[in-house]
Protein backbone atom coordinates (compact mmCIF):
# COMPACT_ATOMS: atom_id res chain seq x y z
CA UNK A 1 0.00 0.00 0.00
CA UNK A 2 0.99 3.41 -0.66
CA UNK A 3 0.15 6.00 1.52
CA UNK A 4 0.87 9.85 0.71
CA UNK A 5 0.36 11.68 3.80
CA UNK A 6 -0.21 15.64 3.71
CA UNK A 7 2.69 16.05 1.21
CA UNK A 8 3.62 19.70 0.30
CA UNK A 9 6.50 20.94 -2.34
CA UNK A 10 7.10 24.58 -2.40
CA UNK A 11 9.65 26.42 -5.28
CA UNK A 12 10.06 29.88 -3.22
CA UNK A 13 6.78 31.75 -3.01
CA UNK A 14 4.73 29.45 -5.28
CA UNK A 15 3.24 25.90 -4.38
CA UNK A 16 3.45 23.36 -6.74
CA UNK A 17 1.89 20.87 -4.73
CA UNK A 18 -0.38 21.23 -1.88
CA UNK A 19 -1.42 19.08 0.95
CA UNK A 20 -1.75 15.74 -0.58
CA UNK A 21 -3.23 12.72 0.82
CA UNK A 22 -4.46 10.08 -0.54
CA UNK A 23 -3.86 6.06 -0.72
CA UNK A 24 -3.14 3.61 -2.93
CA UNK A 25 -3.68 -0.18 -2.60
CA UNK A 26 -0.88 -3.22 -3.82
CA UNK A 27 -1.90 -4.60 -7.27
CA UNK A 28 -4.02 -1.12 -8.47
CA UNK A 29 -3.37 1.44 -10.66
CA UNK A 30 -4.29 5.14 -9.72
CA UNK A 31 -4.09 7.50 -12.61
CA UNK A 32 -2.97 10.88 -11.42
CA UNK A 33 -4.74 13.46 -14.29
CA UNK A 34 -4.98 17.11 -14.72
CA UNK A 35 -4.36 19.90 -16.47
CA UNK A 36 -0.94 21.31 -17.44
CA UNK A 37 1.33 22.86 -14.10
CA UNK A 38 -1.28 21.33 -11.46
CA UNK A 39 1.61 19.32 -9.96
CA UNK A 40 1.13 15.71 -11.51
CA UNK A 41 4.82 15.32 -12.09
CA UNK A 42 6.24 16.95 -8.67
CA UNK A 43 3.89 14.53 -6.24
CA UNK A 44 5.17 11.69 -8.89
CA UNK A 45 8.87 12.75 -8.06
CA UNK A 46 8.68 13.36 -4.58
CA UNK A 47 7.45 9.50 -4.57
CA UNK A 48 10.96 8.05 -5.40
CA UNK A 49 12.53 10.91 -4.05
CA UNK A 50 13.64 12.88 -7.35
CA UNK A 51 12.11 15.49 -5.50
CA UNK A 52 12.17 16.15 -1.77
CA UNK A 53 8.64 17.45 0.23
CA UNK A 54 8.55 20.49 1.48
CA UNK A 55 6.82 18.75 4.50
CA UNK A 56 4.45 15.68 4.72
CA UNK A 57 5.64 11.77 3.94
CA UNK A 58 5.20 9.15 1.88
CA UNK A 59 5.00 5.50 3.03
CA UNK A 60 5.60 2.20 0.78
CA UNK A 61 3.75 -0.47 3.28
CA UNK A 62 4.44 1.27 6.08
CA UNK A 63 7.85 2.42 5.66
CA UNK A 64 8.28 5.89 5.41
CA UNK A 65 10.61 6.86 2.04
CA UNK A 66 13.07 8.63 4.29
CA UNK A 67 14.05 5.53 6.22
CA UNK A 68 15.98 4.56 2.72
CA UNK A 69 19.01 6.12 0.77
CA UNK A 70 17.15 7.58 -2.53
CA UNK A 71 19.37 5.63 -4.86
CA UNK A 72 18.28 2.28 -2.90
CA UNK A 73 14.70 3.33 -2.85
CA UNK A 74 15.12 4.19 -6.84
CA UNK A 75 15.83 0.49 -6.95
CA UNK A 76 12.54 -0.71 -5.57
CA UNK A 77 10.35 1.70 -7.65
CA UNK A 78 9.92 1.33 -11.48
CA UNK A 79 10.10 4.98 -12.84
CA UNK A 80 9.08 5.15 -16.70
CA UNK A 81 9.12 8.33 -18.61
CA UNK A 82 7.72 10.05 -21.50
CA UNK A 83 10.35 9.05 -24.65
CA UNK A 84 11.18 6.32 -23.07
CA UNK A 85 14.65 6.93 -21.67
CA UNK A 86 16.31 4.10 -23.06
CA UNK A 87 19.90 3.56 -23.20
CA UNK A 88 20.99 3.74 -26.94
CA UNK A 89 24.01 2.00 -27.07
CA UNK A 90 22.92 -1.01 -24.91
CA UNK A 91 20.54 -4.11 -26.34
CA UNK A 92 17.70 -4.32 -25.49
CA UNK A 93 18.09 -7.07 -23.18
CA UNK A 94 20.90 -4.89 -21.64
CA UNK A 95 18.36 -2.14 -21.04
CA UNK A 96 15.65 -4.20 -19.67
CA UNK A 97 18.02 -6.14 -17.42
CA UNK A 98 20.28 -2.72 -16.24
CA UNK A 99 17.87 -2.93 -12.96
CA UNK A 100 18.21 -6.27 -12.30
CA UNK A 101 21.84 -5.82 -12.84
CA UNK A 102 22.27 -3.65 -10.59
CA UNK A 103 20.52 -6.05 -8.09
CA UNK A 104 23.28 -8.38 -8.46
CA UNK A 105 20.83 -10.92 -10.35
CA UNK A 106 22.67 -13.89 -11.47
CA UNK A 107 22.83 -13.59 -15.40
CA UNK A 108 20.24 -16.24 -16.06
CA UNK A 109 18.01 -15.14 -13.93
CA UNK A 110 17.88 -11.97 -15.79
CA UNK A 111 18.27 -13.12 -19.45
CA UNK A 112 14.67 -15.08 -18.66
CA UNK A 113 13.22 -12.27 -17.01
CA UNK A 114 14.07 -10.26 -20.19
CA UNK A 115 12.39 -12.88 -22.62
CA UNK A 116 9.21 -13.10 -20.23
CA UNK A 117 8.70 -9.29 -20.44
CA UNK A 118 9.35 -9.27 -23.84
CA UNK A 119 7.44 -12.33 -24.60
CA UNK A 120 4.51 -10.61 -22.33
CA UNK A 121 4.55 -7.13 -24.32
CA UNK A 122 4.18 -9.40 -27.98
CA UNK A 123 8.24 -9.00 -29.30
CA UNK A 124 9.44 -12.14 -29.98
CA UNK A 125 12.34 -12.81 -27.45
CA UNK A 126 14.68 -13.85 -30.25
CA UNK A 127 14.20 -11.00 -32.95
CA UNK A 128 14.53 -8.68 -30.28
CA UNK A 129 16.46 -9.37 -27.57
CA UNK A 130 19.88 -8.21 -29.47
CA UNK A 131 18.75 -5.08 -31.16
CA UNK A 132 19.44 -1.72 -30.57
CA UNK A 133 17.00 1.41 -29.84
CA UNK A 134 17.34 2.95 -33.00
CA UNK A 135 16.07 -0.25 -34.37
CA UNK A 136 13.17 -0.52 -33.24
CA UNK A 137 10.16 1.68 -33.75
CA UNK A 138 8.18 4.35 -31.26
CA UNK A 139 5.91 2.03 -29.96
CA UNK A 140 8.38 -0.88 -29.71
CA UNK A 141 10.75 1.44 -28.03
CA UNK A 142 8.12 2.26 -25.62
CA UNK A 143 7.34 -1.14 -24.42
CA UNK A 144 10.74 -1.71 -23.89
CA UNK A 145 11.05 1.24 -21.75
CA UNK A 146 7.69 -0.06 -19.63
CA UNK A 147 9.39 -3.60 -19.82
CA UNK A 148 12.85 -2.20 -18.11
CA UNK A 149 10.45 -0.74 -15.25
CA UNK A 150 9.10 -3.76 -14.71
CA UNK A 151 12.04 -6.04 -14.95
CA UNK A 152 12.67 -6.11 -10.85
CA UNK A 153 9.49 -6.69 -9.75
CA UNK A 154 9.53 -3.18 -7.86
CA UNK A 155 7.24 -2.55 -5.54
CA UNK A 156 5.72 0.30 -7.15
CA UNK A 157 6.30 1.72 -10.80
CA UNK A 158 5.33 5.44 -11.07
CA UNK A 159 4.47 6.12 -14.91
CA UNK A 160 4.82 10.25 -16.31
CA UNK A 161 2.87 10.36 -19.16
CA UNK A 162 4.11 7.08 -20.33
CA UNK A 163 2.12 6.91 -23.62
CA UNK A 164 2.45 10.51 -24.59
CA UNK A 165 4.08 9.88 -27.54
CA UNK A 166 2.28 7.44 -29.32
CA UNK A 167 -0.59 8.12 -31.55
CA UNK A 168 -3.56 7.50 -30.50
CA UNK A 169 -4.17 3.85 -32.28
CA UNK A 170 -1.19 2.59 -31.15
CA UNK A 171 -1.74 4.35 -27.65
CA UNK A 172 -5.07 2.19 -26.93
CA UNK A 173 -3.40 -0.91 -27.76
CA UNK A 174 -0.29 0.01 -25.36
CA UNK A 175 -2.69 0.51 -22.72
CA UNK A 176 -4.69 -2.15 -22.82
CA UNK A 177 -1.34 -4.02 -22.62
CA UNK A 178 -0.66 -2.53 -19.67
CA UNK A 179 -3.23 -3.13 -18.35
CA UNK A 180 -2.84 -6.92 -19.09
CA UNK A 181 0.50 -7.05 -17.80
CA UNK A 182 -0.33 -5.46 -14.71
CA UNK A 183 -3.03 -7.79 -13.71
CA UNK A 184 -0.69 -10.61 -14.35
CA UNK A 185 1.60 -9.07 -12.12
CA UNK A 186 -0.35 -7.23 -9.83
CA UNK A 187 2.14 -4.22 -9.46
CA UNK A 188 0.93 -1.57 -8.22
CA UNK A 189 1.12 1.61 -10.42
CA UNK A 190 0.72 5.31 -10.43
CA UNK A 191 0.45 6.65 -13.65
CA UNK A 192 0.16 10.33 -14.69
CA UNK A 193 -1.45 12.06 -17.49
CA UNK A 194 -2.97 15.06 -18.54
CA UNK A 195 -5.77 13.05 -20.92
CA UNK A 196 -8.80 12.31 -18.60
CA UNK A 197 -9.90 9.09 -21.38
CA UNK A 198 -6.61 7.34 -20.49
CA UNK A 199 -7.26 7.94 -16.82
CA UNK A 200 -10.68 6.21 -17.19
CA UNK A 201 -9.43 3.41 -19.30
CA UNK A 202 -6.32 2.73 -17.28
CA UNK A 203 -7.62 3.41 -13.56
CA UNK A 204 -8.72 1.52 -10.83
CA UNK A 205 -8.15 4.87 -9.26
CA UNK A 206 -8.35 8.18 -10.54
CA UNK A 207 -6.54 11.32 -8.48
CA UNK A 208 -8.03 14.83 -10.62
CA UNK A 209 -5.17 17.74 -10.00
CA UNK A 210 -5.45 20.72 -10.23
CA UNK A 211 -3.74 24.31 -8.79
CA UNK A 212 -1.31 21.72 -6.62
CA UNK A 213 -4.52 20.10 -4.95
CA UNK A 214 -5.88 17.01 -4.92
CA UNK A 215 -9.86 17.91 -6.25
CA UNK A 216 -11.26 14.59 -6.27
CA UNK A 217 -9.88 10.93 -6.03
CA UNK A 218 -12.61 7.94 -7.12
CA UNK A 219 -13.34 5.05 -9.01
CA UNK A 220 -13.89 6.09 -12.86
CA UNK A 221 -17.77 5.76 -12.35
CA UNK A 222 -17.71 7.54 -9.91
CA UNK A 223 -15.47 10.40 -11.64
CA UNK A 224 -18.61 10.03 -14.22
CA UNK A 225 -21.48 10.53 -12.74
CA UNK A 226 -20.39 12.91 -9.95
CA UNK A 227 -17.85 14.89 -10.81
CA UNK A 228 -16.47 17.06 -7.65
CA UNK A 229 -15.69 20.60 -9.77
CA UNK A 230 -16.43 22.42 -12.72
CA UNK A 231 -13.00 21.51 -13.95
CA UNK A 232 -13.20 17.94 -13.09
CA UNK A 233 -16.95 18.09 -15.19
CA UNK A 234 -14.91 19.71 -17.86
CA UNK A 235 -11.99 17.05 -18.30
CA UNK A 236 -15.11 14.35 -18.40
CA UNK A 237 -17.02 16.27 -20.72
CA UNK A 238 -14.01 16.17 -23.32
CA UNK A 239 -13.97 12.06 -22.66
CA UNK A 240 -17.78 11.96 -24.11
CA UNK A 241 -16.83 13.69 -27.81
CA UNK A 242 -15.98 10.04 -28.97
CA UNK A 243 -19.62 8.97 -27.63
CA UNK A 244 -21.53 12.04 -29.06
CA UNK A 245 -20.04 11.86 -32.24
CA UNK A 246 -20.78 7.98 -32.25
CA UNK A 247 -23.97 9.23 -31.98
CA UNK A 248 -24.34 11.22 -34.93
CA UNK A 249 -23.04 8.13 -37.21
CA UNK A 250 -25.88 5.44 -38.74
CA UNK A 251 -24.96 1.73 -38.70
CA UNK A 252 -25.54 2.10 -42.35
CA UNK A 253 -21.76 2.78 -42.13
CA UNK A 254 -20.33 0.05 -40.57
CA UNK A 255 -22.98 -2.44 -41.96
CA UNK A 256 -20.94 -5.69 -42.86
CA UNK A 257 -21.94 -9.58 -43.97
CA UNK A 258 -23.10 -11.70 -41.61
CA UNK A 259 -25.15 -12.57 -38.76
CA UNK A 260 -25.68 -11.83 -35.38
CA UNK A 261 -27.80 -13.15 -32.07
CA UNK A 262 -30.82 -11.06 -30.65
CA UNK A 263 -33.22 -8.37 -31.63
CA UNK A 264 -32.33 -6.31 -34.57
CA UNK A 265 -31.99 -2.75 -35.44
CA UNK A 266 -32.44 -0.54 -38.20
CA UNK A 267 -29.51 0.44 -39.99
CA UNK A 268 -31.07 4.44 -39.43
CA UNK A 269 -30.12 4.19 -35.73
CA UNK A 270 -26.69 5.42 -34.44
CA UNK A 271 -23.49 3.47 -33.47
CA UNK A 272 -24.26 4.61 -29.31
CA UNK A 273 -27.45 2.76 -29.57
CA UNK A 274 -25.74 -0.05 -30.61
CA UNK A 275 -22.70 0.07 -28.89
CA UNK A 276 -25.16 0.26 -25.83
CA UNK A 277 -26.70 -2.99 -26.88
CA UNK A 278 -24.03 -4.74 -27.36
CA UNK A 279 -22.79 -3.71 -23.88
CA UNK A 280 -26.41 -4.12 -22.24
CA UNK A 281 -26.89 -7.70 -23.63
CA UNK A 282 -23.23 -8.73 -23.56
CA UNK A 283 -23.66 -9.30 -27.45
CA UNK A 284 -20.27 -8.74 -30.08
CA UNK A 285 -22.35 -7.71 -32.56
CA UNK A 286 -26.07 -6.56 -33.28
CA UNK A 287 -28.34 -7.55 -36.75
CA UNK A 288 -29.27 -4.89 -38.85
CA UNK A 289 -32.56 -4.56 -41.46
CA UNK A 290 -32.46 -2.19 -43.93
CA UNK A 291 -36.24 -1.37 -44.87
CA UNK A 292 -37.42 -3.74 -42.03
CA UNK A 293 -35.39 -6.49 -43.96
CA UNK A 294 -32.22 -8.47 -42.01
CA UNK A 295 -29.55 -7.18 -43.90
CA UNK A 296 -25.98 -7.52 -42.11
CA UNK A 297 -24.96 -6.77 -38.77
CA UNK A 298 -22.56 -4.38 -36.66
CA UNK A 299 -19.72 -5.31 -34.43
CA UNK A 300 -18.94 -4.27 -31.22
CA UNK A 301 -15.46 -4.50 -32.27
CA UNK A 302 -15.74 -2.16 -35.87
CA UNK A 303 -17.53 0.73 -33.43
CA UNK A 304 -14.94 0.50 -31.04
CA UNK A 305 -12.31 0.83 -33.84
CA UNK A 306 -14.97 3.37 -35.12
CA UNK A 307 -14.45 5.78 -31.35
CA UNK A 308 -10.83 5.42 -31.29
CA UNK A 309 -10.73 7.43 -34.85
CA UNK A 310 -12.33 10.42 -32.62
CA UNK A 311 -10.62 9.97 -29.79
N1 LIG B 1 12.16 23.04 -10.20
C1 LIG B 1 11.13 23.91 -10.17
N2 LIG B 1 11.31 25.19 -9.80
C2 LIG B 1 10.29 26.06 -9.76
N3 LIG B 1 9.00 25.76 -10.08
C3 LIG B 1 8.76 24.50 -10.47
C4 LIG B 1 9.79 23.50 -10.54
N4 LIG B 1 9.24 22.35 -10.95
C5 LIG B 1 7.93 22.60 -11.13
N5 LIG B 1 7.63 23.89 -10.84
C6 LIG B 1 6.31 24.51 -10.92
O1 LIG B 1 5.40 23.71 -10.17
C7 LIG B 1 4.13 23.64 -10.82
C8 LIG B 1 3.74 22.20 -11.05
O2 LIG B 1 4.61 21.60 -12.00
P1 LIG B 1 4.48 20.08 -12.48
O3 LIG B 1 5.55 19.83 -13.46
O4 LIG B 1 4.41 19.22 -11.29
O5 LIG B 1 3.06 20.11 -13.18
P2 LIG B 1 2.38 19.04 -14.13
O6 LIG B 1 0.99 18.95 -13.66
O7 LIG B 1 3.18 17.80 -14.14
O8 LIG B 1 2.44 19.76 -15.53
P3 LIG B 1 2.70 19.17 -17.02
O9 LIG B 1 1.50 18.35 -17.38
O10 LIG B 1 2.80 20.43 -17.85
O11 LIG B 1 3.98 18.39 -16.96
C9 LIG B 1 4.27 24.46 -12.10
O12 LIG B 1 3.72 25.74 -11.89
C10 LIG B 1 5.76 24.52 -12.33
O13 LIG B 1 6.10 25.69 -13.02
Amino acid sequence: MIEIDRITKTYGDSTAVDGVTMTAETGTITVIVGTSGSGKTTLLRMINRLEEPSSGEVRINGESTRATKPHLLRRRIGYAIQGHGLFPHHTVGRNIGAVPQLMGWKKDRIRARVDELLSLFSMEPDAFRDRYPAELSGGQQQRVGVARALASRPDLLLMDEPFGALDPIIRARAQDDLRRIQRRLGSTILLVTHDMEEAIRLGDRVAVMDGGRLVQHATPAEIIAQPATPLVADMVGDVERPLRLLSLIPLSELLEEGTAPGEAMPAEASLRDALAACLWSGRSAVPVTVDGVPSGRVTFEAIRARAELHA
